[in-house]
């Protein structure tokens, strides 16, 4: 299979000189196309800022990350909001919805700016949300509000959806669901979805895991049978 990202020598410094936290330090793997990775750590590992960098929200300091074809060392800024708005979809821990806009208006919203949007409408059936459509985020519960946010990043069509502690919010059953959503996700459309987490239990769903300790990787596993999320016990 082809690499889908190639991250090579890449390094993250926040600040200048004696301030300066050097949050990725030399971090090299590869992702082939429709893996489920699964980036684990402890907290302030530098798992984030991984994802920030490979979503074009941040700049890398040094190295090359190429993500289907196109190296974002290389990109302005204006380049890189492009490449996030069209390319990457983002799923956070805390939903992050507008709150005077309805469920299908949070999804339009991210669809309008992407070229090859999904209906909206589509995009909640495909999460179960499809009786919610005219509710607003606080009328929703957090697993809802999840699978809202999840809709609305799979809308965009996009070629990477990143999920950063996607189920950090929510209860263990509400937390299962959403990463069978993930799971599904990829194997239905054979799409990519990197997901970071502290929680190393659920590292059985993925089909590659990437550890990183103080800013580097420290283990880069594949397995070739994922365990379905509903088989997952922790
Ligand atoms: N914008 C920033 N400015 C300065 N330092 C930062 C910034 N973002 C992250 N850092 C630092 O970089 C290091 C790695 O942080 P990062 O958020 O990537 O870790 P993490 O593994 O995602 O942790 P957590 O699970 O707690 O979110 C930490 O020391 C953090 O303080």
């Amino acid at each position: 299979m082809t690499n889908f990202i190639s991250v090579k020598n890449e390094f993250k410094t926040y600040g200048t000189g004696t301030h300066a936290v050097t949050a990725n330090e030399d971090i090299s793997f590869e992702i082939k196309q429709g893996e489920l990775t699964i980036i684990l750590g402890a907290s302030g590992a530098g798992k984030s800022t991984l994802l920030n960098v490979l979503g074009g929200m941040d700049k890398l300091t040094s190295g090359s990350v190429n993500v289907n074809g196109t190296e974002l060392a290389d990109l302005n800024s204006r380049e890189l909001t492009t490449y996030r708005r069209k390319k990457i979809g983002f799923v956070f821990q805390f939903y992050n919805l507008v709150q005077n806009l309805t469920t299908v208006e949070n999804v339009e919203l991210a669809s309008e700016i992407a070229d090859n949007a999904m209906n909206a409408a589509e995009a909640l059936t495909a999460v179960g949300l499809e009786s919610r459509l005219q509710n607003f985020p606080a009328q929703l519960s957090g697993g809802e509000q999840q699978r809202a946010a999840i809709a609305r990043a799979i809308a965009k069509n996009p070629d990477l959806l990143l999920a950063d502690e996607p189920t950090g919010a929510l209860d263990y059953k509400t937390g299962k669901k959403i990463l069978q959503l993930f799971q599904d996700f990829t194997h239905k459309y054979h799409k990519n979805v990197i997901i970071v987490t502290h929680n190393s239990m659920i590292r059985p769903m993925a089909n590659h895991v990437i550890e990183i300790a103080d800013g580097q990787v420290k283990s880069d596993t594949r397995n070739d049978a994922p365990t379905p999320v509903e088989q997952l016990e922790w």
